[in-house]
């Protein structure tokens, strides 16, 4: 039996502008990315890694083709509806963290749980666990401010599997931080993308990171190429 992708696109069409000044960015292109698996997307600056992101993650739509999270094609799904699917299967990491500063790290972590339902208790306990997976718990009541590149990078890590996502995608997590405490976040989001099965799509510049991944695609000619 073949498993369902976490996330699949077909036919994907993505351009700006029109005639003259069109810019085709997308052209038919297919992806597929399976639960557990890590995928970096490397492609020089400017080719469409974060248009592809936030039509992978619904953000954007694209001129054509299909995208499809575990199975469910989602490209003509009502606005509030690809809006909750979004909320409780796809998390997103930035390469800056867009946490919110006046709350702690634990409250940032709980709040897209909070919005999906939960309650205060079991949010709580969830962000204390994922901070400490994350080797942040130490750090669970400061706020954004008091705390490292490395460390806010960690607690938005957290704060994008809170919901126990079927999808990760991030644009960057690491480029914001010098190699060492590249790597070291990065150990990190690997461990935790390994023990959830999450699939994760992940653009990065960093060769080395994007090496320790299960697979490296880039974008040429507006589709999505195997390295
Ligand atoms: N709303 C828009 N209108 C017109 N052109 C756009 C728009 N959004 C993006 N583009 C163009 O589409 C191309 C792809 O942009 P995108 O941000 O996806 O690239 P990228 O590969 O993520 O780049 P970087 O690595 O620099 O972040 C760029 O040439 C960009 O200028």
């Amino acid at each position: 039996m073949t498993s369902v992708p976490a996330l699949k696109l077909t036919g994907i069409d993505r351009h700006y502008g029109e005639g003259e000044t069109k810019l085709s960015i997308l052209t038919k292109a297919d992806f597929a990315l399976s639960s557990g698996e890590m995928v970096a997307l490397v492609a020089p600056s400017g080719t469409g890694k974060s248009t592809l992101l936030h039509i992978a993650g619904l953000l954007e739509h694209p001129d054509g083709g299909e995208v499809y999270l575990n199975g469910t094609a989602c490209g003509h799904l009502p606005d509030e509806r690809r809006t909750a699917i979004r909320r409780t299967d796809i998390g997103f990491v930035y390469q800056f963290h867009h946490l919110l500063p006046e709350f702690t790290a634990l409250e940032n972590v709980m709040m897209p749980q909070l919005i999906a339902g939960l309650t205060r208790k079991e949010a709580a306990e969830r962000a204390a666990a994922l901070l400490d997976y994350m080797r942040v718990g130490h750090r669970a009541d400061h706020r954004p401010g008091e705390l490292s590149g490395g460390e806010q990078q960690r607690v938005a890590i957290a704060r994008a599997v809170a919901n126990a996502p079927l999808l990760l995608l991030a644009d960057e997590p690491t480029g914001n931080l010098d190699p060492q405490t590249a790597h070291y976040v990065f150990d990190a989001l690997e461990a935790l993308v390994r023990q959830s099965g999450l699939g994760a799509m992940i653009a990065t510049h960093n060769h080395e990171l994007a090496a320790r991944m299960d697979r490296r695609v880039t974008i040429s000619d507006g589709k999505i190429v195997e390295l």
